[in-house]
């Protein structure tokens, strides 16, 4: 690691009351005191506040406070200094270019928080909570970063890492005696573990589920024939709602979501750009377009209207998006229109026709007739994935493969051992869900790893 000393902008780049610049690095307290003449910062106790002016040479840049921390005790164990200034974006600048003639270079994005890492005060998933603890929107996905901030998942698996560490001792002890022919590691006893190490995984995999509707919403595709109601059952949800229009990047497609709260949990309602188009192409596109909206989705609201008499294509169009990891909505639409026995009969058509759960709704979207049952059972998707949570919620992509890796492993270990294969492969295998394990905290970690996770940090963090 090298010790030059950083800087950067800790606050958003914009005006603010204050604005608070950090710098850490051996020399911070040398870098800084050359722009702070008043007090002689070396001499001052760690976690001091000290007044005064920052100078560029013989110009007074702004009336600043000082904190000074001494290493180890700062955020990223090295001596650090915080400045905050009066929260002009120009004085911030001026300051940060004074800083690096004093000595100190810019930081590159995440660099502060790296450091925490490879000192040693906070491990990878910390490290990850803390990007995810800036991201939290909500009361959820705060909940669940400063859980995992606090040590929650290292701490699941720390308990599991020792106890495989203990059976790879042994069996490598095995193969070190491989000429005699004994069995240091009790196989009925590794099973057991093997057993209990796959349920905690198992279950930590699961709750990726609930983690990922609080971490990114839950998806959510409103599909149905032309004028069966999309745009305007989109309008009465999103009624009280401020629409978030957003671009994601990186997917296939550019798709257009409309986030829904309820209840504390996001809905993103998903829109695929250009869907909306002239009548001929809606045709040309169908199902394959409606099958790119759905890819991604956790729930299917299809709407059929109610006044039809025909829903062969809806069914077919049901028929073939269905998947078991999709919840299925059907709303009867425009209910307003037509007299009860018409959407009892539009529901049994559905029901003899679907061999697929789903829930049936009848709404109106222009009179506003339950809507409010739609969301609830939006609402209520998530619930359910909440009911199977343990306490540590897996949010994140990476902790997620690295565990399901780590299982593959441990299933390959139980089947070496009911088939007896040899010793090599077994430690081989254990070695393997050690190592995944391992990936999490980040004890065992690779640059393009740390770079990948690093580089997504805002500079100054
Ligand atoms: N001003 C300021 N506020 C901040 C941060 C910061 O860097 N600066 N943080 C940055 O992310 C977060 C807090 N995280 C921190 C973690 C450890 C230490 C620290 O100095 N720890 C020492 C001393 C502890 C003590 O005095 O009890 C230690 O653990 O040895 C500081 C901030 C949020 N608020
Ligand atoms: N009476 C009644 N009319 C409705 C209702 N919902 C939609 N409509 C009408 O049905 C027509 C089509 O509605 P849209 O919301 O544009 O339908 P869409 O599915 O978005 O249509 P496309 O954009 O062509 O795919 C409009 O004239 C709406 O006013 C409803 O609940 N009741």
């Amino acid at each position: 690691m090298n010790n030059d000393t950083i800087c950067a902008l800790a606050t958003a780049n914009g005006v603010g009351a204050l604005g608070i610049i950090r710098v850490s690095g051996n020399d911070a307290l040398s870098v800084v005191q050359k722009s702070f003449p008043g007090k002689k910062l070396e001499k001052q106790k760690s976690h001091t506040i000290h007044y005064g002016y920052f100078m560029d040479d013989e110009e007074a840049i702004d009336e600043v406070m000082v904190s000074i921390f001494l290493a180890p005790k700062s955020f990223t164990t090295e001596n650090s200094v915080e400045i905050a200034f009066h929260g002009s974006p120009h004085i911030g600048k001026r300051i940060l270019e004074t800083l690096t003639k004093n000595g100190a270079r810019m930081a590159k994005a995440g660099e502060f928080t790296l450091r925490a890492f490879i000192n040693g005060r906070i491990d990878l998933s910390q490290a990850e909570a803390i990007a995810d603890v800036i991201a939290s929107e909500n009361e959820a996905s705060r909940k669940v970063a400063i859980s995992q901030l606090k040590g929650g998942i290292t701490n699941e698996i720390s308990i599991l890492r020792t106890d495989l560490l203990n059976f790879v001792s042994l069996i490598e002890l095995e193969l070190d005696f491989a000429e005699e022919d004994v069995e240091f590691a009790d196989r009925s006893a590794l099973k057991g573990l093997l057993d209990k190490i796959e349920l905690k995984l198992d279950s930590l995999i699961e709750s990726f589920q609930y983690g990922n509707a609080i971490k990114n919403g839950t998806a959510v595709a409103i599909i149905g024939k032309p004028n069966a109601g999309k745009s305007t059952l989109l309008n009465a949800l999103l009624k009280e709602e401020r629409a978030i229009v957003s671009n994601i990047a990186g997917t296939t497609r550019d798709t257009i979501e409309e986030i829904l709260h309820i209840k504390g949990h996001a809905f993103r309602l998903i829109d695929t750009a250009g869907l909306r188009e002239t009548q001929d192409e809606i045709e040309a596109i169908g199902v394959k377009k409606a099958r790119e909206k759905v890819e991604n989705a956790n729930i299917l609201v299809y709407l059929a209207d109610a006044a039809t008499e025909d829903y062969s294509e809806d069914i077919e169009m049901i028929r073939s998006l269905q998947r078991d990891d999709l919840k299925l909505i059907i709303c009867a639409t425009k209910i307003d229109e037509v007299l009860p026995p018409k959407y009892e009969t539009v529901e049994d058509i559905f029901r003899s026709k679907i061999d697929h759960d789903f829930d049936f709704i009848r709404i109106s979207a222009v009179e506003n007739q339950n809507i409010q049952d739609l969301k609830n059972e939006l609402s209520s998707y998530v619930e359910q994935l909440k009911s199977q949570e343990n306490n540590v919620v897996i949010t994140n992509q990476r902790h997620f493969e690295a565990l399901q890796k780590s299982l593959n492993a441990a299933h390959k270990v139980k089947e070496a051992i009911a088939f007896q294969i040899s010793t090599e492969l077994l430690a081989y295998e254990l070695r393997n869900a050690l190592e995944h394990l391992g990936e999490i905290s980040g004890e065992v970690t690779n640059d393009e790893v740390l770079g990948n996770i690093f580089s997504k940090f805002c500079i100054g963090k």
